[in-house]
């Protein structure tokens, strides 16, 4: 990612703190300062206004005013935001309190996502809410394959007509706890096609909450879920309230019904409560997220929230911000923000037309090189794209030219066997009640099949103390030495936990295993090691694991490694992952209807308008130069039977010829005709389809 501009920097320590920011920023920052207390304040800041530093100047001039960063909840989007914003929150306090930079800036405990802060707060008042204050959270591949094995103990795989599979009644559970509504209403809206299975949808889900209860297990929507119960009590409520002196949430845009009640019961009267977010960036709604969240915000109070609009854009140039205003000003509902910058210039963004992907690749290929001679580095430049597999013809192409690059959103390495192996070990000796973990892992033995797996976690579950269980447990006979070993393992961790070797006992015990159970051992176990490593910054066990589940490297839009400084690498980002950030150079591939709008979402108009915020974000990430590219031909992976596995595009109707003109329209090295870009190949064989027609 770009490196920030940073006017909090301690590099200007002569300008004075806070300086920088402008009217409307330091209202918002200074709210409520001079009254000793503040009520609800909502700051909508249309892309690159500064939302972020005016969130993290806040949090630095309420410390500089006295509040006690313990004691200050800091709700953001992802762990790595989190981290970002304390970041930045001790540059300017550096600045803020005079101090020398070499010395550790505040910290920040209860700066995290929603989902994190939930965990750690239900492990704090487990006893009070009749929890295990040792339960495990099911990640989402794990909490498919729970609600799989409820479906197939209730027969319901079985039914002739063909019930939903797990990843679907998953899905529609995750949507009924976040959007809080009912499931007939769920169905009704959003998965028609089951409305018919409302019943047994109900009886599995009621048999997949009480086999995580008897596991000591929760999934990640039961952060939330359980988070928002506990506030419901009066007691509880009050207790929780007062932990937190005040309550500061960023991109508010993408929570949910759920997060919004929770924040209600912490601060019922708002007060000390600031949002922060951009109706036009909601991109969450197939997570439930709700952007009427945002707009309904100021009115659920009395006195109402203040309101603060940030319009003055500091990140792109005019152009730039003129192409992306034209794009959004087509969206029904919105906060209208006039955006505006100050940043001339006489390059505008271009709009380019291709024949297909491959020639998309090369030219995007040239066009990073030429711009890396012109002196801006790879890391400072961003290939966007709808969706992780658009890129595939990039990534082979870069490979090729020997471009490095890096892919954010998307990417499985925690998905991988090996690491799961490992971390399952973890979780099993965190909760021995957890049959997922037992059962893989205790498959990991020679001579233990799922047989022996299942009797014993039924034994496991038959005893009040499940180590005496394990310990107590005949395994069969040709895996009784290995069933040794491991239990020795499982007791040690159980009952010496050190951090982080606990994890290098654990890939020590496994290393073997991996060699008899994988032929390129050497390649996983070098990921292990870049797990190992990733330990390291985690203070213990619990958190690690609970941390890593939630918001793991790679899967979502962190690094698995630290780059070394050195390193200079292209960022290739899905729009989703790119959330946030910003780059020099911005290239967006597949701006084509089919991929923006993805032709998966275009069944009604809010998801439509979804899309089109899609490309906002998209564009608004570019702070010089923009492209939108245009494949008039892309590769469709799911195709008809007889199809020939392409498409022809037209460009996206979010581009219409009002919006197009406003581009440097660029037709590479091909002459336009008839308004659609010359090809050097035929662009359909008609021939061959009327031939075809006989086959
Ligand atoms: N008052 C200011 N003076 C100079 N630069 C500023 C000012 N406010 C913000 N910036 C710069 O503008 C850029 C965008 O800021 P920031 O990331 O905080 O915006 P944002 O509103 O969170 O963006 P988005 O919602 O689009 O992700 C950053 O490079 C930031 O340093």
């Amino acid at each position: 990612m770009d490196e920030p501009d940073t006017p909090e920097s301690p590099a200007r320590g002569t300008t004075p703190p806070f300086a920088d920011l402008n009217d409307r920023q330091r209202e918002a920052v200074e709210h409520g300062l001079a009254t000793g207390g503040a009520g609800p304040l909502l700051v909508i800041a249309g892309a690159g206004s500064g939302k972020t530093k005016t969130l993290a100047s806040r949090v630095a001039r309420l410390v500089q005013a006295g509040a006690d960063p313990n004691r200050i909840l800091l709700l953001t989007f992802s762990r790595r935001a989190a981290g970002e914003m304390a970041q930045r929150v001790g540059r300017v306090l550096h600045r803020v309190l005079g101090q020398a930079t070499t010395q550790a800036p505040p910290t920040f405990p209860w700066a995290g996502t929603f989902h994190g802060v939930g965990a750690r707060l239900l492990r704090d008042y487990a006893d009070r809410i009749g929890l295990a204050p040792n339960f495990t959270i099911l990640d989402r591949a794990d909490a498919e394959d729970l609600m799989g094995m409820q479906r197939q103990a209730l027969g319901l795989a079985d039914k002739v007509e063909r019930f939903p599979l797990k990843g679907s009644c998953l899905a529609i559970y995750s949507r009924v706890v976040n959007s809080q509504q009912r499931l007939d209403q769920v169905l009704q809206q959003s998965y028609p096609w089951c409305f018919g299975a409302l019943l047994e949808l109900k009886q599995l889900f009621k048999a997949y909450a009480e086999a995580k209860h008897q596991q000591h297990v929760l999934d990640y929507d039961d952060l939330l879920l359980f988070w928002s119960h506990m506030a419901a009590d009066a007691a509880i409520a009050a207790d929780l309230g007062q932990r937190f002196d005040h309550v500061l949430v960023d991109e508010y845009q993408d929570t949910n019904k759920l997060q919004a009640a929770i924040l209600r019961a912490l601060k019922p009267t708002g007060r000390n409560l600031t949002v922060v977010g951009d109706d036009a960036q909601a991109i969450y709604s197939f997570r439930a997220a709700e952007v009427r969240n945002i707009l309904d915000f100021p009115a659920q109070f009395d006195p109402p929230a203040r309101i603060v609009t940030l319009e003055q854009n500091y990140r792109s140039t005019q152009p730039i911000l003129a192409v992306s205003n034209a794009v959004i000003a087509l969206a029904k509902d919105r906060h209208a923000k006039d955006l505006w910058s100050d940043k001339a210039s006489s390059e505008r963004p271009r709009l380019v037309a291709l024949k297909d992907e491959a020639a998309q690749a090369n030219w995007v290929a040239d066009d990073v090189l030429r711009k890396r001679e012109e002196g801006i580095k790879l890391t400072r430049q961003a290939v966007l794209f709808r969706t992780a597999s658009h890129s595939a013809p990039l990534e082979l192409e870069l490979t090729r030219r020997n471009i490095p690059f890096k892919k954010f959103g998307g990417l499985k390495f925690l998905e991988s066997t090996h690491v799961k192996d490992v971390l399952s070990v973890l979780r099993w000796a965190q909760n021995p009640r957890g049959r997922l973990a037992g059962f893989r892992v205790s498959q990991l033995l020679p001579g233990f099949g799922p047989a022996s797996a299942r009797r014993l976690l039924d034994a496991i579950e038959a005893q009040p103390d499940p180590l005496a269980a394990l310990k107590a447990f005949k395994a069969p006979p040709a895996a009784a030495g290995e069933w040794s070993t491991l239990c020795a393992l499982l007791m040690d961790l159980a009952a010496n936990s050190e951090w982080p070797s606990d994890l290098e006992r654990v890939v020590e015990w496994y290393q073997p295993h991996l060699e008899r159970l994988h032929d390129d051992a050497p390649v996983r176990l070098a990921d292990l090691d870049q797990i190992c490593r990733i330990a390291q910054g985690y203070g213990n066990r619990e958190r690690f694991l609970t941390e890593l589940t939630l918001d793991p490297p790679n899967a979502s839009s962190d690094e698995s490694g630290v780059p070394s400084l050195d390193d200079d690498y292209l960022i290739l980002s899905t729009i989703h992952s790119a959330k946030g950030q910003e780059w020099q150079s911005v290239h967006v591939l597949n701006v084509v209807d089919g991929c923006i709008p993805s032709d998966m979402s275009t069944g009604t108009s809010e998801q439509i308008e979804e899309e089109r915020r899609l490309l906002y974000v998209a564009m608004t990430r570019a702070k010089q130069h923009l492209a939108l590219l245009t494949p008039q031909r892309y590769y469709i992976r799911q195709q008809h039977r007889t199809g020939d596995a392409h498409v022809y595009a037209t460009p996206s109707r979010f581009i219409p010829g009002r919006v197009a003109r406003m581009f440097e329209q660029v037709v590479p090295a091909m002459a336009a005709s008839h308004g659609l870009p010359a090809s050097t190949e035929p662009q359909i064989d008609v021939g061959a389809k009327v031939r075809g027609m006989w086959d």
